[in-house]
Parts: C-alpha cells; sequence; structure tokens
C-alpha cells in the first residue's frame, strides 16, 4: 500500500516526462525555481506528509505559515498540472508532480538522478499551525535530530538531506545575527571563518537589507555537489544549523564522509535515497485523500 516505481506508466504514460518539460522550461528562464522546488517538497514532506498540503491557498493554510513565506516554485506545479489535466484529467496527483519535480530539480542542476517512486494522493488538510514540524536555523541539534526523527529520518539522513543547501539562496536575515553581536557578546559567531567573516559582512551589512540573498554553498550555489560540505568544515556554513552539523559531534562524522576526497562523490547517490525515504514520509495511498483538480484547492 505504498508507492512504486511507474505508478502513471499504464494511466498516464506521459506525466513524468510532462512534469519534467515543465520544470525545465521554467528553469531556462528562472534558475531559481530548482532550489524552490526542492524546498518546497521538503516542506510538503515535513507537514500532514508529502501530500501537497504546501500547496493550498487561503487565509491560515500552510503557505502562510512564518518558515514558508519564502518558498517559491508554485507556478511551476500549477503549470505542469494544467498540461497534466489536459492529457490525462483526474489521474497526477499534485503530491507526486512536486515530489517529480523536486527530482528533476536537482537533474537540472547537475546533480544525480533518481528514480522517483509514484502513487500519492492529495491531502485535504493544511493548516499554518502545523507547520511547527519544520525544523528551524536556531533549533539545537537535539531539537533538528529530534524533528526528523519524528518523520522516520535518522541523524544520517538529517545530513544527507541538509546538504540540499548545495543550491540555492538564503536571505541575510536567517543569518547575519551570526555576523555582528553574536548572543550578545560583541562579537561574531566563533564558528565562522575569520577569514570568510569581513566577506559576508560585506554581503550582509548591520543594518542593512534584510531580503537580499545569498549563496548556501559559499561558490557553488548553483551547482549540485558536495562543495557545501567542504565548506562546512572550512568554517564557510552560512545558516548557523548547517555549521553546527560540522561542530556537533553526532554530525561530524557524516558530515567528514562527504567532503572532498574520493569519497566526495558519495553525497550524490546517498542524497537520491535520503530523497527517496523522505518522499514517503506519512503518504497517502489507495483510496485515501484526493486527487486535486487544480493544485491550490482542495476538490
Ligand atoms: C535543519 C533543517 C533545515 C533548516 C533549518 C533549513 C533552513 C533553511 C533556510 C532558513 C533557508 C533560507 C530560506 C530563504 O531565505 O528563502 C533554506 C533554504 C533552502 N533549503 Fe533548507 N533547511 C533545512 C533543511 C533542508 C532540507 C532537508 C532541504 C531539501 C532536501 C532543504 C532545501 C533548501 C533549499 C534548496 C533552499 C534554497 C531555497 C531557495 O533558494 O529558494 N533544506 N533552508
Ligand atoms: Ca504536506
Ligand atoms: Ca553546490
Amino acid at each position: 500500500q505504498g508507492t512504486r516505481v511507474g505508478f502513471y506508466s499504464g494511466s498516464c504514460p506521459r506525466a513524468e516526462s510532462i512534469v519534467q518539460s515543465t520544470v525545465n522550461s521554467h528553469f531556462k528562464s528562472d534558475p531559481t525555481v530548482a532550489p524552490g522546488l526542492l524546498r518546497m517538497h521538503f516542506h510538503d514532506c515535513f507537514v500532514q506528509g508529502c501530500d501537497a498540503s504546501i500547496l493550498i491557498d487561503g487565509p491560515s493554510t500552510e503557505k502562510t505559515a512564518g518558515p514558508n513565506l519564502l518558498l517559491r516554485g508554485y507556478e511551476v506545479i500549477d503549470d505542469a498540472k494544467t498540461q497534466l489535466e489536459a492529457a490525462c484529467p483526474g489521474v497526477v496527483s499534485c503530491a507526486d508532480i512536486l515530489a517529480l519535480a523536486a527530482r528533476d530539480s536537482v537533474v537540472l542542476t547537475n546533480g544525480i538522478n533518481w528514480v522517483v517512486p509514484t502513487g500519492r494522493r492529495d491531502g485535504t488538510v493544511s493548516l499554518a499551525s502545523d507547520a511547527s514540524n519544520l525544523p528551524s536555523f536556531t533549533d539545537s541539534m537535539d531539537v533538528q535530530k529530534k524533528k526528523f526523527a519524528d518523520k522516520g529520518l535518522n541523524t544520517q539522513d538529517l545530513v544527507t538531506l541538509v546538504g540540499g543547501h548545495t543550491i540555492g539562496t538564503t536571505a541575510c536575515q536567517f543569518f547575519s545575527y551570526r555576523l555582528y553581536n553574536y548572543n550578545s557578546t560583541g562579537a561574531a559567531d566563533p564558528s565562522i571563518d575569520p577569514a570568510f567573516l569581513p566577506q559576508l559582512q560585506a554581503l550582509c551589512p548591520q543594518d542593512g537589507d534584510g531580503t537580499k540573498r545569498v549563496g548556501l554553498d559559499n561558490g557553488s550555489a548553483n551547482k549540485f555537489d558536495a562543495s557545501f560540505f567542504t565548506n562546512l568544515r572550512n568554517g564557510r556554513g552560512i545558516l548557523e544549523s548547517d555549521q553546527k552539523l560540522w561542530t556537533d559531534a553526532s554530525t561530524k562524522p557524516f558530515v567528514q564522509r562527504y567532503v572532498g576526497g574520493l569519497l566526495g562523490s558519495s553525497f550524490n547517490s546517498e542524497f537520491g535515497k535520503a530523497m527517496v525515504k523522505m518522499s514517503n514520509v506519512e503518504v497517502k495511498t489507495g483510496t485515501n485523500g484526493e486527487i486535486r483538480k487544480v493544485c491550490s484547492a482542495i476538490n
């Protein structure tokens, strides 16, 4: 009663290629949709499972919650859904579209390709108050591990999946507190490489524009590679939660394994495996949930 590879091979054989070509065409005009869709899928899976609850419009739905305000790429899912409804009405779930689009986004940024089991159904509940399940960049490592464990994801999965930060950007508002008066010390977060600090301060001046965006993987924000982990080893993580993966003894060995060298290449294949795991969190299948007609509204 789970998801399976090729769920649509009989009912909508072009489903996966329609999603892929839609993601590709949006990516060409706006490459930020790739990190946007990967993050959106993660935020979907952690709240009510991977059921497209994140896509529902309304006054107090998930997308209105703080951690979801900067998600991007909704237009890509809507576009794919429109084309899928024309090709095979009522067949392909929005939850599957999002899971497939996340994989296609990784492929477009030169990451690994993996096979996405499908057959998810769409949820009918979306509440902003449920977004507290999502990890925050200020969470302690214990809290982060607990939030992942609650979804059946272990410490290795956590480190591997946060490696999704190898692409994309963050707004200055989420890390500039580390650069100037960290924990009221009057100095910067000591885990930041002193040679890197002035660069970050130049990107995010004190009392500057908090909405300005900075790459999460310094020097490699457009490429899906293991560079993110090398940056962590070198004190060049951007979010406090990312840098903690290196400073915390329980996660450091996993970071070390992905850093550079011959084993650096293992990150991509482990990421694919961890994504399959995350994409199956609390999925609705069979007769649970529904197949939405429009991804932004329940039927
Ligand atoms: C401890 C867990 C995590 C925390 C605290 C966290 C936090 C954040 C924050 C604060 C941002 C910046 C948002 C913005 O300014 O727009 C971000 C961006 C991002 N996150 Fe995470 N994240 C976590 C795990 C993950 C996971 C598991 C994935 C995917 C598998 C992921 C994928 C992304 C991507 C791709 C971006 C860039 C988004 C963009 O460029 O629009 N994150 N994350
Ligand atoms: Ca969800
Ligand atoms: Ca990268």
